[in-house]
């Protein structure tokens, strides 16, 4: 009988350490767990992970309900950088480390806030538009009417690794940049080229605000009409982060009122959106379907990174990166150095 049991919902599958990948093989043994694919639905969920070891969280929301439930798992692992999905106040109670993977994807996510910003600045889809209605000579006056794109401000919204990576692509560009973070050192703002501010000289100053704040309860809704109205009139407002974060209606609200030029959305409150969310059908908003992580690399750097993290616990070692750490130093779990994750042809 195999030593461990680790539930997935349906579909969502990961790498065991040991079994593909050289680093891997260097670091951990094989685990010999028994996978089990759960039902997406709570009750049928809960009656299959009961006995888990461990869980993989993805395509279901982790509950208090499933949390309290869960008899002797020792790992709840997130296949995203955002927690969201999972209740980790409740598995903080119960003592259960939760995994995310919060550097697997930083570039892509990266590229794609940067692209999003230019599409929403030159207004990349209403032009691409104008041209296949024939309506070809109204691209240009309706770029005539917005500045260029060197010396403009971009200001970011929480300064992580995604905002940075943002940051290296957009000073070539010769814009001026800004960063509201009161969790990150301002010493970090500075080495990339980036200016310390307040959220209201943030939302005041900037020709393009992008939003990066982590999709945590403490950051819901934490744009408001209020923030909207003291954004320049002329301005993008980029998300790649969450659409939690941002109260929808106040933002369509602007977008009709004319208070910001443009929004360029990777991430909506509700995903995928209803077919009467106004945006769907609004030219001055830019969208893509919660894709700025996708890349080929994505699918297998991501069931990597998964089984690594649930591998390390199982093992009796601390996670690369736990959530809610204070958690382990009341388990049994090794503290351990790993290698680094980001490696190999495909990380
Ligand atoms: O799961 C996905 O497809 C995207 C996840 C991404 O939004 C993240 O939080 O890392």
């Amino acid at each position: 009988m195999p030593k461990y049991r680790v539930v997935t919902p349906k579909g969502a599958s990961f790498t065991v350490a040991g079994s593909d990948y050289s680093f891997e093989r260097e670091a951990l043994d094989p685990i010999d767990a028994e996978i089990v694919e759960a039902p997406a639905n709570e009750a049928e969920f809960i009656a299959a992970a009961k006995n888990a070891d461990a869980i993989y969280a993805k395509g279901i929301p982790i509950t208090k309900s499933i949390i309290d439930a869960l008899e002797s798992c020792k790992v709840i692992t997130l296949g995203s950088v955002g927690v969201d999905s999972v209740d980790v106040k409740a598995a903080t109670a119960r003592g259960i480390p939760v995994t995310n993977i919060p550097d697997t994807f930083i570039e892509e996510v990266a590229d794609h806030a940067m692209m999003l910003l230019l599409a929403g600045f030159r207004r990349l889809v209403e032009q691409d538009r104008m041209v296949r209605d024939g309506r070809w000579a109204e691209g240009r006056p309706a770029l005539l009417k917005i500045p260029r794109l060197m010396g403009q401000t971009l200001g970011f919204i929480s300064f992580g690794r995604v905002a940075r990576a943002v940051a290296k692509r957009a000073a070539p560009f010769g814009l001026r940049m800004m960063a509201y973070d009161p969790f990150i050192q301002e010493t970090l703002m500075y080495d990339h080229g980036v200016i310390p501010a307040t959220l209201n000289e943030v939302l005041s100053q900037s020709d393009f605000v992008s939003m990066h704040a982590p999709a945590r309860p403490e950051v819901h809704h934490m744009l408001t009409e209020k923030h909207f109205r003291q954004m320049k009139k002329g301005s993008v407002f980029i998300n790649t982060g969450r659409g939690a974060t941002v109260d929808e209606e106040s933002l369509i609200k602007a977008l009709q009122e004319g208070w910001i030029a443009h929004a360029a959305l990777d991430v909506l409150e509700k995903e995928p959106p209803s077919h009467n969310n106004p945006m769907l059908s609004m030219e001055n908003v830019t969208l893509t379907a919660h894709v700025a992580s996708a890349s080929a690399r994505f699918d297998e750097a991501r069931k990597r990174r998964v089984g690594y993290e649930l591998s390390l616990v199982l093992q009796g070692m601390w996670p690369v990166s736990c959530v809610n750490p204070s958690v382990l130093q009341n388990t049994a779990l090794r503290r351990w150095q790993p290698v680094s994750m980001d490696r190999g042809p495909n990380s």
